[in-house]
């Protein structure tokens, strides 16, 4: 799949949002990737992660976990585990923080991927990273099916994208004036009443 395939499965989605979107890490942004209409096609989205999980192989090998932060990170995290063979599990927030819940454990040994939607900043994939510190198993890397940052960000961990596009995005203090003309729309869950952080 090629850098524009999976930019035309996104705007087939109708997932390719233009506006003025504050992001989860409270950056400003003219366009937003809603994630969720692409999730919402489980062929679609076996597309993609059949793809990410192509390259998921090439560059780490076997994998045994996948480990997702939620929420948007679940269903390609499912399907990218789907594909590979292995388990499926997430991270999720309590109190603000990101930890393996529900009873979710990783065993001795086992190699770890972190797979995400989307990587803007690289927060919410290192937080994952971070929450699964100390496991007994071996964190390979990770894998995302959009990198906005054009490949710039660091995540701590060898990161591998279906798609790496550089996004433009602003300081709330630093707005270009066609996007602070435009009324400002959050649509992702960081941040939310009992989600915090
Ligand atoms: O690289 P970052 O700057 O961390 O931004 C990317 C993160 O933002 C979105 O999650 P969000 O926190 O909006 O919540 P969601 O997964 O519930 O949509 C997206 O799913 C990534 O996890
Ligand atoms: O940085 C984000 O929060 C973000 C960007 C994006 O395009 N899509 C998304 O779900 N989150
Ligand atoms: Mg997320």
């Amino acid at each position: 799949m090629t850098p524009d395939d999976v930019l035309a499965e996104f705007r087939a989605a109708g997932a390719l949002l233009e506006g003025h979107f504050i992001l989860s890490s409270g950056r400003r942004s003219p366009v937003f990737l809603q994630k969720m209409f692409v999730f919402m096609d489980p062929e679609r989205t076996a597309r993609l992660c059949a793809a990410l999980a192509a390259k998921v192989q090439a560059s780490f090998g076997k994998v045994d976990y996948v480990v997702s932060p939620a929420v948007g990170g679940i269903v390609p995290g499912y399907e990218t585990a789907r594909q590979l063979g292995a388990k499926a599990i997430f991270v999720e927030r309590e109190d603000g923080q990101f930890k393996l819940r529900r009873g979710f454990e990783i065993p001795k040994g086992a190699r770890v991927l972190v797979v995400e939607d989307i990587v803007t900043t690289g927060l919410s994939t290192r937080e994952c990273l971070t929450a699964i510190e100390g496991h007994p198993g071996v964190t390979v890397g990770a894998a995302v099916l959009v990198d906005r940052s054009g490949g710039k960000v660091d995540v701590g961990v060898p990161l591998v994208s279906l798609l790496s596009w550089f996004v433009p995005d602003f300081a709330a203090d630093a707005l270009p004036p066609e996007l602070a003309a435009l009324p400002p729309i959050k649509p992702g869950s960081r941040g939310i009443q009992g989600a915090k952080a």
